[in-house]
């Protein structure tokens, strides 16, 4: 019978897989869905390393973004104490499932604090989360047509979800560093499955980007920068006092490299100068928008945006 593992820690994959069909996310067509991000299935990862510290971040990432284009919002959990009748087969490859412990069965702490209030948790009895539940009719209820896939684990419950999405005609997007596996392997795995054969691969950063594109929208920079610092202090998902120098938050040389190349993948380059003459989150975020508003790098650095500085 197949275990739950313990300690996993790898390195986020990509997929390689061309998307298959052209389809773009389109907030007002899309909902979010964060999978069994239940304590229970946590328990499975490493807290300090990746896959999970950039993970919570990304879905922490992606719940602010979701506020701020008004995408609803879905979690699904799995119940405790399942009896052998409702658990049916998977009791045979997964044994009794979540122990009656709210504990455990609860979505993790940072993330059901930063949950709209309401949000709807969906009971889940399948790898399929639109098995037995109402999220499809709750999709469809919102009049929207494409679903945001996050959470645990990808191969498993979250590919499912994306298989059955697509077979009900509405468009999966599965999130690359916003989902999480047993190992590497079944990570990319389902990525490349699903870019196959029945949904599109996104990352973070490309929903991001189409905020940035869409400047007009204003880009929360403060709640982005400061999920970011979050991540990379290792504590995703919590809160960041944006008026404290980062240096002082424990934000080290390496970190900060870190922090500047996070912000030149959501489409704006700055640079260590920079970094240093805008210390706080709040000053960062400023620096960020407004270059971003300029469309231009307030690199200091000679030649290419940054590259001196960050040699
Ligand atoms: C998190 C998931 O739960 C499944 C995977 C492993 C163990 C399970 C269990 O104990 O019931 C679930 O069936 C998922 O569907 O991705």
């Amino acid at each position: 019978m197949p275990t739950l593992p313990s300690s996993v820690s790898y390195q986020l994959p990509t997929t390689d897989v061309a998307p298959a069909v052209g389809w773009q996310v389109d907030p007002a067509r899309a909902v979010l869905l964060l999978h069994d991000l239940q304590e229970y299935f946590l328990a499975s990862f490493d807290p300090a390393t990746d896959p999970i510290r950039t993970v919570l971040g990304n879905v922490r990432t992606l719940l602010d973004w979701a506020h701020r284009h008004g995408v609803p919002v879905l979690a699904s959990a799995q119940p405790g104490a399942q009896t052998a009748d409702s658990r049916g087969l998977l009791t045979d490859f997964w044994g009794p499932g979540l122990p009656d412990e709210p504990e455990l069965v609860a979505l993790h702490g940072a993330l059901a604090e930063a949950l709209p209030d309401g949000t709807v948790v969906m009971t889940k009895h399948r790898y399929s989360a639109t098995e037995r539940t109402d999220l499809l009719e709750r999709i469809a209820a919102h009049g929207r047509d494409q679903l945001i896939i996050t959470g645990v684990y990808a191969s498993i419950g979250c590919l499912a979800t994306a298989l059955a999405a697509f077979m009900a005609d509405v468009q999966p997007f599965l999130v690359a560093d916003a989902v999480a596996d047993f190992d590497r392997d079944d990570h990319r795995l389902a990525l490349d499955w699903v870019a196959r054969r029945c949904g599109v691969v996104v990352r973070t950063a490309d929903l991001l980007a189409a905020d940035t594109a869409h400047a007009a929208t204003g880009v929360d920079w403060i709640g982005t920068v400061s999920g970011l610092v979050a991540e990379l202090l290792g504590r995703p998902g919590t809160p960041v006092d944006t008026d404290v120098d980062l240096f002082e938050l424990g934000l080290d040389s390496v970190r900060a490299m870190g922090l500047l190349d996070r912000i030149d993948e959501l489409g704006v380059r700055i640079d260590m100068v920079d970094l240093i003459t805008a210390p706080t989150v709040a000053d960062l975020a400023e620096l960020v928008a407004a270059t971003e508003q300029a469309g231009a790098s307030t690199s200091t650095a000679a030649g290419p945006a940054g590259a001196g500085a960050r040699a």
